[in-house]
């Protein structure tokens, strides 16, 4: 990929798409393209056709998407699925339509099945039922990859997938209902503090695991695969650890330095028991994350300090 080649950056103002950018920038590719959703809808087939035949991009990093935790997936499960299923299909054929050399098309870890062996490895794809939270997001996520392997097969192009683990970091959402469980706890031990409360409500059971990496990590991974991966089917990106969402919470708690209670709320569903990414693959190419979690967790505190975050 020569430093001058136009990337258009899908997404830019999420927290995938930002830290691509920083990640591009500071690498010293200069040619990016962006749009805001306001500037240009991603579901409309015209407006993205358009786009594609004006700017005419070389690469396509696709960070759009419409992203939640495990309530926004499960309440608002027809827009997950038509949303995500329009901006990828709008996005990769208009690729292929305009002769873009290289895409890169991120998905979840959600695309494997919810009993899957552990730690999921690429090819546990498809090999059992989904968890049922998630269904909708994770079936359109599984149309992104399999699009993009059939856009190889028969036309040759060079589509690739990065399937990263649950992310954290600037630009991440913090509303309290849609967000995912790490910038919600960030938020909700930060107002407990500063309210005095006696007690934090965590979602579930606290007993299900999460592999957590910083975005900063993920963006170099994406970096690497468009500069070295060039091959059918999908990639993992995480880190190869994961913790219980108990752990998770006494480790937020402490690093905001809350001291009253944590209470479970079984109300809440739990998803998912467990997915720990298999990196195997990544690593045998010869990438690796490197942000420890607790390393992180206090730079993305200071970060939401900063206000570095949606629906503060
Ligand atoms: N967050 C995670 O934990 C996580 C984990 C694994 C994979 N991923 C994947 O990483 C990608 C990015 O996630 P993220 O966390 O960065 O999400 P995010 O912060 O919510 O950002 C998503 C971006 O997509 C854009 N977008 C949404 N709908 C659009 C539309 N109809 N037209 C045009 N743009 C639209 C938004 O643009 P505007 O700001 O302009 O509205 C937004 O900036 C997704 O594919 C997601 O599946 C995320
Ligand atoms: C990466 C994303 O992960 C999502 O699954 P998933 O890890 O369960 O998503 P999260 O919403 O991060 O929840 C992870 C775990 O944390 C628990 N949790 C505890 N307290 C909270 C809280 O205050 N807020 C939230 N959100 N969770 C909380 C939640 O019940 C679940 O067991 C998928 O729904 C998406 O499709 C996507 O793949």
């Amino acid at each position: 990929m020569e430093l001058n080649a136009k990337i258009y950056v899908a997404g830019h103002r999420g927290m995938v798409g930002s830290a691509m950018v920083r990640r591009l920038e500071r690498a010293g590719y200069t040619n990016l393209v962006v749009r805001t959703s306001a500037e240009l809808d991603l579901r409309n087939q015209t407006a993205v056709e358009a786009f594609f035949a004006v700017e005419k991009p070389e690469y396509v990093v696709l960070a759009a998407a419409m992203v939640g935790g495990i309530h926004a997936n499960n309440t608002y499960r027809a827009d997950f699925m038509y949303s995500n299923l329009m901006i990828q299909n709008n996005v990769i054929h208009q690729s292929h339509v305009h002769g873009v050399a290289k895409l890169l098309f991120l998905g979840s870890s959600c695309i494997y099945p919810k009993l899957a062996a552990q730690p999921l490895r690429e090819d546990a794809l498809l090999t059992g039922l989904l968890e049922p939270t998630n269904e909708p997001y994770a079936l359109a996520k599984i149309a992104g990859v399999k699009m993009c392997d059939a856009y190889r097969a028969q036309y040759g192009d060079n589509f690739i997938s990065a399937m990263p683990t649950n992310l954290y970091g600037p630009n991440d959402n913090y509303d309290l209902h849609n967000s995912h469980v790490l910038p919600a706890l960030l938020r909700k031990f930060h107002e407990a503090q500063q309210q005095q409360l006696p007690e934090v409500q965590v979602w579930g059971s606290g007993r299900p695991r999460r592999e957590f990496m910083h975005v900063d990590d993920l963006a170099e991974a994406c970096l690497f695969l468009l500069q070295h991966y060039n091959e059918p089917g999908h990639i993992n990106v995480g880190t190869g650890e994961d913790v219980a969402i108990q752990e998770l919470a006494t480790l937020i708690r402490d690093v905001v330095g809350y001291e009253g209670r944590i209470q479970f709320d079984t109300t809440m569903p739990d998803g998912t028991p467990r997915k720990l990414m298999d990196v195997s693959k990544l690593t045998a190419l010869g990438w690796k994350a490197t942000i420890p979690l607790e390393q992180g967790l206090r730079t993305v505190y200071q970060d939401f300090l900063h206000g570095t975050g949606k629906n503060l």
